[in-house]
């Protein structure tokens, strides 16, 4: 049995990930392929309830980052893992790359111990696929207030968000081989029509 894949949704808050990734799998169960769909930090029983903490309480920034990994290792040994070895896809609203947008570019932690936790949690392991939904602050704050109570992340000022858009960015161009940059700021259409060509090529 093959190997599954693993793709993930990246962007700030408001860029229209969520939105799309039902589309995708969507698009890869019409080729035949069997699909989970899942979300960082959270994906188990364990790290959902992380996810409350993390996302309402307020903490230092070395323990935010220790209990998205820690959600992380979870995720991955229960979910992930398993999943690509059963050959199933695995789609992930999140990784590892957002802890390096949010804790290393929004909060300023240093990348160099992001890397040594990485490394720690996931040798070696890679998303086959990164989907980085990219969209002016602007256009993601008003549709953030458009739609939704925000959490402790949402409620960050725009200095925050510029800083992790910048990080996402970086990682972008840093591994090209993986990551596709989108143009959230198009319309529905116009978005699905890219993701089905990138879709097309996996
Ligand atoms: N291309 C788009 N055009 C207009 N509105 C959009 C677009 N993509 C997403 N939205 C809207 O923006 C809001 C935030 O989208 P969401 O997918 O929840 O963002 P994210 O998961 O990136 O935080 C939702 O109300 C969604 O309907
Ligand atoms: C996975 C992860 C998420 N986050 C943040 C980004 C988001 O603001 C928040 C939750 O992500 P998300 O599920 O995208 O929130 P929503 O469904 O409300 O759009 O957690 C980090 O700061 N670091 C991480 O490693």
């Amino acid at each position: 049995m093959a190997r599954g894949k693993f793709i993930t949704f990246e962007g700030i808050d408001g860029a229209g990930k969520s939105t799309h990734l039902a589309y995708v799998a969507d698009l890869l169960r019409s080729s035949g392929k069997t699909v989970i769909v899942t979300r960082e930090p959270g994906g188990t029983p364990l790290g959902e309830k992380l996810r409350e903490l993390l996302l309402h309480e307020k903490m230092h920034l070395e323990t935010e980052a220790l209990l998205m990994f820690a959600a992380r290792r979870e995720h991955l040994a229960h979910v992930i893992e398993p999943a690509l070895a059963r050959g199933e896809w695995v789609i992930s609203d999140r990784f590892t790359d957002a802890t390096f947008a949010y804790q290393g570019g929004g909060r300023k932690l240093d990348l160099i111990k992001l890397s040594a936790l990485e490394e720690w949690v996931h040798p070696g392991f890679q998303p086959d696929l990164t989907l980085l939904f990219d969209v002016p602050l602007e256009v993601a704050r008003a549709r953030l207030d458009a739609s939704r109570e925000l959490d402790k992340f949402e409620r960050e000022k725009a200095d925050f968000f510029a800083a992790t858009r910048t990080e996402y960015l970086r990682r972008a161009e840093q591994f090209p081989e993986r990551f596709r940059v989108i143009d959230s700021t198009g319309t529905f259409a116009d978005v699905h029509a890219e993701l089905g060509q990138i879709i097309a090529c996996i």
